[in-house]
């Protein structure tokens, strides 16, 4: 990459684009939501079951001017979620500061891995255990999702709910390969631990991106 891209991909002015699109939010407190979708290339978490490994190599995703992603988004709904990858691994300074000029609500799906950046109206956390989130984002997320593939994750999201503020929403999701398996296993727990909700990726039942 051209040095002086390297530098505005440095300092948040461009970012990495992997997909931008218009649908519903699938997931978690927004779910059934119009919005537009904003999702940036990298990540090096490396959850086995990711969704999106194709957004792992920031590389092959082209570095793409702020300005020109707040220009498409601004068409659609007042709702921009910013995903990706791992969105906090970039400055999420430039992006945020002008949607918000735009009068657009921010909302990010995270891991909460990396420094936390930007101006958020909606923080979804969803801490990793081979990336442990930060003090910062447990003390700031709106939601906590945490994704159920086997017994073990049970165990992780009481210690990751430990972490996060006590408005903080907690949501178990099951991971989708393992959905016949987990969704009962979540329908039990959050029967007998009822601060708990369930999320599901509604959008892959009704076949929307
Ligand atoms: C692809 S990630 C991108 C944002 C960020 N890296 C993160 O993990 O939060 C978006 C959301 O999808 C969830 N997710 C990814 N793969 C999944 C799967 N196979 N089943 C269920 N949820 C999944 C993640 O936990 C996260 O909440
Ligand atoms: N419809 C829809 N809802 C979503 N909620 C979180 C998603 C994500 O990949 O971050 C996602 C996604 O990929 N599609
Ligand atoms: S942190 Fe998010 S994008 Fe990265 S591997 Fe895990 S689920 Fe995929
Ligand atoms: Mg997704």
């Amino acid at each position: 990459m051209k040095k002086e891209i390297q530098n505005l991909v440095d300092k948040g002015e461009m970012l990495p684009l992997m997909e931008e699109f218009y649908t519903i939010q699938g997931e978690g407190y927004h779910k059934g939501t119009a919005a537009y979708f904003i999702r940036i290339g990298g990540c090096d978490v490396g959850c086995h079951w990711c969704d999106v490994k194709e957004s792992w190599n920031a590389e092959i995703h082209p570095p793409t001017e702020t300005q020109k992603i707040v220009d498409n988004a601004k068409k659609y709904s007042n709702t921009i979620v910013v995903t990706g990858g791992e969105p906090l691994m970039w400055d999420m300074t430039a992006l945020t500061a002008k949607l918000k000029a735009e009068g657009l609500q921010t909302h990010i799906e995270t891991s909460g891995a990396y420094k936390l950046t930007g101006i958020w109206d909606w923080i979804c956390l969803s801490p990793k255990k081979l990336k442990l989130p930060t003090q910062e984002v447990c003390e700031k997320a709106d939601e906590l999702k945490v994704i159920i593939y086997n017994k073990d994750d049970f165990r992780f999201a009481e210690e990751q709910a430990s972490k996060v503020n006590k408005n903080c929403i907690l949501y178990l999701q099951p991971e989708w390969s393992k959905r016949e398996k987990a969704v009962p296993a979540i329908v039990d727990y959050v029967m007998a631990n009822p601060k708990w909700k369930i999320s599901l990726q509604t959008h892959k039942y009704l076949n929307i991106p």
